[in-house]
């Protein structure tokens, strides 16, 4: 019931669902995210190369999900990636976003204290089975600058967004490769790594984070299509925006940087 289903802040003050710190599974736990990145801290570390992405460069049609929590884009297993310091290869399950209406408070992690409009996070899971489940999913985390330069790559996406206002609906988006969205490969050499949590309940500390240094660039107006198109609810009453958890300590956690 809506009572007992987890929500973020900007829905808990107007109905009974529990905001971020009434999240349960692993969410009060001590190795949680997303965090605030102190780049001058961050450790370098030599063993983190370059990815390599496979299947990012396919041009596909696509399910895009309203699921009440963001915008999910299905992604069916066709794009992996390997590298960047992950121990085996992984597979893209989907991606999703984050966002405000505001420019500096839309992203879930920060750099020097620096918010973004958005953060964009392609979620892989391990092809194989394996012990460690402290890395059983990489997430790859982009944050998102706005700006005047329209981003084609994102221009299928932006326009599924108004086929989807409400939850438990889905479209098709148009042909996108994945790589179209990101900055230019050379630009992701740059990045910062650490052991963390999903960012939504229930919060499991599973993840291997992968935050890139250099952000998307988003024109204003494809920007505020998702918090003009998209809603929390089925009677459009809430606009989806603000889906971002609140920083979580980094406690004894070093934080690496390629
Ligand atoms: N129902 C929903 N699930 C998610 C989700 C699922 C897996 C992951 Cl890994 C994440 S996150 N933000 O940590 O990348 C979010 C969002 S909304
Ligand atoms: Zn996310």
């Amino acid at each position: 019931a809506a009572d007992s289903h987890w929500c973020y802040e900007i829905q808990a003050k107007n109905s009974n669902c529990h905001g971020p710190d009434q999240w349960t599974g692993d969410c009060q736990k001590s190795h949680q995210s997303p965090i605030n990145i102190v780049t001058a801290k961050a450790k370098v570390n030599h063993d983190l190369g370059q990815f390599s992405f496979s299947g990012y460069n396919k041009k596909e049609k696509r399910t895009a999900t309203n699921n009440g929590h963001s915008v999910m884009v299905l992604l069916g297993s066709e794009a992996s990636i390997a590298g960047g310091g992950l121990d085996v290869p992984y597979q893209a399950t989907q991606l999703h976003l984050h966002w405000s209406q505001e420019q500096d408070r839309g992203s879930e992690h920060s750099l020097d204290g620096e918010r973004f409009a958005m953060e964009m996070h392609i979620v892989h899971v391990k092809q194989e089975k394996s012990n460690d489940a402290r890395n059983k999913i990489a997430v790859l985390a982009f944050l998102v600058e706005v700006g005047d330069q329209v981003n084609k790559g994102f221009q299928p996406l932006v326009e599924a967004l108004s086929h989807i206002p409400k939850p438990d609906m889905s479209t098709t988006v148009n042909e996108t490769s994945l790589l179209d969205m990101l900055p230019e490969e050379k630009k992701l050499r740059h990045y910062f790594r650490y052991l963390g949590s999903l960012t939504t309940p229930n919060c499991d500390e599973t993840v291997v984070w992968t935050v890139f240094q250099e952000p998307i660039q988003l024109h204003k107006d494809q920007f505020l299509e998702f918090s003009q198109k998209l809603y929390y609810d089925k009677n459009k009453t809430l606009a989806m925006k603000d889906n971002v958890r609140p920083l979580q300590r980094l406690g004894a956690r070093q934080v690496h940087r390629s």
